[in-house]
């Protein structure tokens, strides 16, 4: 039997054959030339003496099931910007998640900070499809890649001029991703083969991170005190899902886990 992320791409592999046979690869790299430029990521990742915070947009999920019903992805995501999200992350899988590349599209129209596009990356075309639909980031899971296959997408998202969010959960994943050529690695403390979350995996994989690399730190944010952990724990930014989506003031919150970021007392940690 497969293991939950194995479950999770074969279901997107069947979506996206389906894709790839309705839209060539060429209309997607004409609709991704009509795009307005990439925003560079990097530098609202990393702002000295803050953590930044990256607010998601998820209507479901295998660990939780139903989250919250979203009907207005771009009003969620204007909520974000407005509270001072640095990213905002889109679920694009629709089987487990609920998401699509038009929910993207919607989120794309309404905000000017950078997007990523959160799925199940495991080819170049999906890594088009980001880009003709708006993204300016996209997830690369190492645990669901092969080395070669992660090095070569790696290329494939610099070359058009967006970042990637390597997401790891063990020390073996981040030697990977750093040998790969990662700018971004995002620790995941869900473990996506057993759906546990374990806040502590941050804190024993980070060290394997050089500090060149920008560190995020993924799952498992209730509240600012958990911003504050993983800061001191080396996160330069974190990735908060279900704790935004089920809030009936996700601006405020969102500006809430900013706060706790931008603390002074972390600033002599992080400098
Ligand atoms: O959330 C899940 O159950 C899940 C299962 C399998 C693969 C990925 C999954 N989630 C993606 C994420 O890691 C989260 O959406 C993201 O890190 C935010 O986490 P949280 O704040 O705990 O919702």
């Amino acid at each position: 039997m497969g293991t939950v992320l194995d479950d999770i791409i074969a279901g997107v592999r069947e979506d996206l054959a389906v894709r790839e046979a309705q839209t060539p690869l060429s209309e997607l790299k004409e609709r991704a030339a009509k795009q307005q430029t990439v925003i560079d990521a990097h530098s609202r990742l990393r702002r000295s003496g803050e953590v930044a915070v990256i607010a998601e947009v998820k209507r479901s999920s295998p660990s939780k099931g139903s989250l919250a019903s979203i009907t207005d992805p771009a009003a969620l995501a204007s909520e974000y910007e407005a509270g001072g999200a640095a990213v905002v992350s889109v679920l694009t899988e629709q089987r487990r998640f609920g998401g699509s590349l038009a929910d993207l599209a919607a989120v794309r129209a309404a905000i000017d900070v950078p997007i990523l596009r959160k799925d199940f990356i495991v080819t170049p075309y999906q890594v088009w499809e980001a880009r003709a639909y708006g993204a300016d980031v996209v997830l690369l899971i190492v645990a669901a890649l092969e080395q070669t296959v992660l090095e070569s997408l790696l290329d494939r998202v610099h070359s058009l001029g967006m970042a990637a969010l390597v997401e790891v959960h063990t020390v073996e994943e981040a030697e990977r991703a750093v040998a790969a050529g990662a700018r971004i690695i995002g620790v995941n403390v869900r473990n996506l083969k057993t759906l546990d979350v374990d806040r502590d995996v941050f804190a024993r994989v980070a060290p394997a991170i050089p500090h060149h690399i920008i560190r995020i730190a993924e799952s498992g944010v209730r509240g600012p005190h958990d911003v504050v952990e993983y800061a001191r724990a080396g996160a330069d930014a974190v990735l908060v899902g279900e704790a935004l989506v089920r809030d009936s003031e996700p601006r405020r919150s969102v500006a809430d886990l900013v706060a706790a970021g931008a603390h002074p007392s972390l600033r002599a940690i992080r400098q």
